[in-house]
C-alpha cells in the first residue's frame, strides 16, 4: 500500500455536507486535508499548495449547469499539473460522463452515495498508480496476467477495448450488454486481468441457470445440516470471489425474487450463508452481463431500476458481430489457426468466395457462431484452401417456424429427434440460448455441447 499517511488530500465540492464528511473520513487517514466549496478559488489553491489527490465534484451547482462543470475544472488542474491524480465524485446515472472524465485523464471515480471503505480504497488504488509513475514504472493493472485477447479492429470494437483500459482499474460495477456470442464473458475477463484484483479469484456464474430454490445456497452458500444435502459447510460464489471479481453472466433471466435478493446483498455488501445467523462481508468487485433488453424489462416493470442503478455504474455495450465491420476476416483467421493447431492440420487460407460469404452472413450467434462454423470446416475441409461449401450455416438464420410440438409423422431415429427438437426451440426463441436452454430444460453449457454433436 502506498503511505497514505503523508499523504496531502484536497477536496473541492459545493456541498458543505460532502466536504464536512470527506474531512471527518480522512482527517484520521491522511496527513492532510484541505476543503473548498468554491471552484473558483482552485487555480489560487494549486499554485499555493501540492497535492497528492484532489476529489472534485463533477456536479456543480453553477448559473452555467451544462453538467459538465466537473469536466471543466478537471481540465484546468491538469492544465496546471498533468501529473496531478483527480477522482470525481458523481452521481448515479452520469455513467458516460464518469468514462468521459477517464479519458480526459481522471485518475478514478467514486459515485454518490459512497460507502468509506470504497472510498478509502479508491484512495490508496490512486496513491500506489502515483507512487508507480513517479518511480518510472507501469501500474500493476497492465502489467499482471493480461492473457486474454479480444480481437478487432472495427471502430466499434476498438471504443469498447478504449472503455476497457480506462475502466479496468477503477472499481466501477460494469454492466456488459449485447447479443450472444458477442464476448461479453471474455470482456469481463478482461476487466478482471487489467484490475487490481487480477491476483484474487474470478467466479463467473450463470444466472440464466439458476433455479429461485438453487439461487440462496449457490450465491450466499451454506451451512451443515442447513437443509437435507447439506453434508459440510460450503461457500457461497460472493464469498469465493471475495477480493477479487464476480461476473453474474445472464443477470437479465433473473425472477423478481431472486433480484430482491441481489439487491438487499448489494446494498448492505454482506451474505448470510443458509444455516447461519452470522453474516460475512462481501469484497467483490461486480461485472453482470445480459442479452436482454433490460431497460425494456425495467419499463415494464420486470427488472428492477433500483438494481439496475447498482449494477450498471458503466456501461459496456458489445454490437453484434454483423456491424462490426472488417472483424470477421480478422476474427476467422484467427480461429483458423488456433483450430488448425488443435487438429493437427497447416493452417488453411480462404478462398475470396469463402470470405464474400462469410462477409455476407448475419451471424445470429455472433463470434461464438463463426469460432464453431471455421472448427467444422477445418475439420471438414478436403485441402487447404478452406472453400465455400465448407462453411454451411445453422438454423439460427432460418426465419422462425411457428413454435407447434414437434411430432415426427415416421419413425426417426432417437437422434433425429434430439436435432429437431433443439432447432424448433431454437427458431421459436429467436436463437436465444437462455430461453431455448430452459425451455429444454438443460444448462447452457449441455445446450452447447449438444448444439455442436448435432452440427447446428
Ligand atoms: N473479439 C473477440 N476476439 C477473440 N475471441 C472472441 C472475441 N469475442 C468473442 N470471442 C470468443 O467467442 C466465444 C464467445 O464469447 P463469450 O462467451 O465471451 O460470449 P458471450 O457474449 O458471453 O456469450 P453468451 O451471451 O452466450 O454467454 C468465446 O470462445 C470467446 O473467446
Amino acid at each position: 500500500m502506498a503511505s497514505v499517511k503523508n499523504a496531502r488530500v484536497l477536496v473541492v465540492d459545493d456541498e458543505a455536507d460532502v466536504l464536512f464528511a470527506l474531512k471527518m473520513l480522512l482527517k484520521t487517514e491522511v496527513k492532510e486535508v484541505v476543503t473548498e466549496k468554491n471552484p473558483d478559488l482552485l487555480p489560487g489553491l494549486l499554485e499555493r499548495h501540492k497535492f497528492d489527490v484532489i476529489f472534485l465534484d463533477m456536479n456543480f451547482k453553477s448559473a452555467l449547469n451544462t453538467g459538465n462543470e466537473g469536466l471543466f475544472w478537471l481540465r484546468q488542474i491538469l492544465e496546471k499539473d498533468k501529473e496531478a491524480s483527480v477522482i470525481l465524485i458523481t452521481a448515479y446515472g452520469d455513467v458516460e460522463l464518469a468514462v468521459k472524465s477517464l479519458k480526459e485523464g481522471a485518475a478514478d471515480f467514486i459515485v454518490k452515495p459512497w460507502r468509506n471503505e470504497k472510498l478509502l480504497e479508491t484512495l490508496h488504488q490512486t496513491l500506489e498508480k502515483r507512487q508507480q509513475k513517479a518511480k518510472g514504472g507501469t501500474t500493476t493493472a497492465s502489467v499482471k496476467n493480461t492473457h486474454t485477447t479480444i480481437l478487432g479492429e472495427s471502430e466499434a470494437i476498438k471504443e469498447v477495448l478504449y472503455k476497457i483500459e480506462k475502466i479496468a482499474p477503477t472499481e466501477a460495477n460494469v454492466l456488459i450488454l449485447g447479443e450472444n456470442g458477442t464476448g461479453k464473458e471474455l470482456v469481463a475477463q478482461a476487466l478482471h486481468e487489467r484490475s487490481f484484483r487480477a491476483g484474487k479469484p474470478f467466479v463467473s456464474v450463470d444466472m440464466g441457470a439458476l433455479t429461485d430454490s438453487l439461487f440462496e445456497s449457490e450465491l450466499f452458500g451454506y451451512k451443515k445440516g442447513a437443509f437435507t444435502d447439506a453434508r459440510e459447510d460450503r461457500p457461497g460464489r460472493f464469498e469465493s470471489a471475495s477480493g477479487g471479481t464476480l461476473f453474474l453472466d445472464e443477470i437479465g433471466n433473473i425472477s423478481p425474487a431472486m433480484q430482491a435478493k441481489l439487491l438487499t446483498v448489494l446494498q448492505n455488501r454482506q451474505v448470510t450463508p443458509l444455516g447461519s445467523n452470522t453474516p460475512i462481508p462481501v469484497d467483490i468487485r461486480l461485472i453482470s452481463a445480459t442479452n436482454e433488453p433490460i431497460y425494456e424489462l425495467a419499463a415494464r416493470n420486470q427488472f428492477r431500476k433500483d438494481l439496475i442503478y447498482r449494477i450498471n455504474t458503466v456501461e459496456i455495450t458489445l454490437p453484434p458481430l454483423r456491424q462490426r465491420h472488417g472483424d470477421v476476416e480478422l476474427l476467422a483467421r484467427h480461429f483458423a489457426a488456433i483450430y488448425a493447431r488443435k487438429n493437427h492440420k497447416p493452417v488453411p487460407t480462404f478462398a475470396p468466395e469463402t470470405l464474400q460469404k462469410l462477409n455476407r452472413h448475419n451471424w445470429p450467434g455472433n463470434v461464438r457462431e463463426l469460432q464453431h462454423a471455421v472448427e467444422r470446416a477445418i475439420i471438414l475441409a478436403e485441402g487447404n484452401v478452406l472453400q465455400p461449401q465448407d462453411f454451411s450455416f445453422s438454423a439460427m438464420e432460418v426465419a422462425p417456424a411457428p413454435a407447434a410440438a414437434f411430432v415426427p409423422d415416421t419413425p426417426m431415429p432417437l437422434r433425429e429427434i434430439e436435432r429437431e427438437t433443439i432447432i424448433r426451440v431454437l427458431e421459436k426463441n429467436k436463437g436465444n440460448i437462455s430461453r431455448t436452454a430452459k425451455e429444454l430444460g438443460l444448462t447452457r453449457t449441455a445446450l452447447y455441447r449438444r448444439l455442436n454433436k448435432h452440427d447446428i
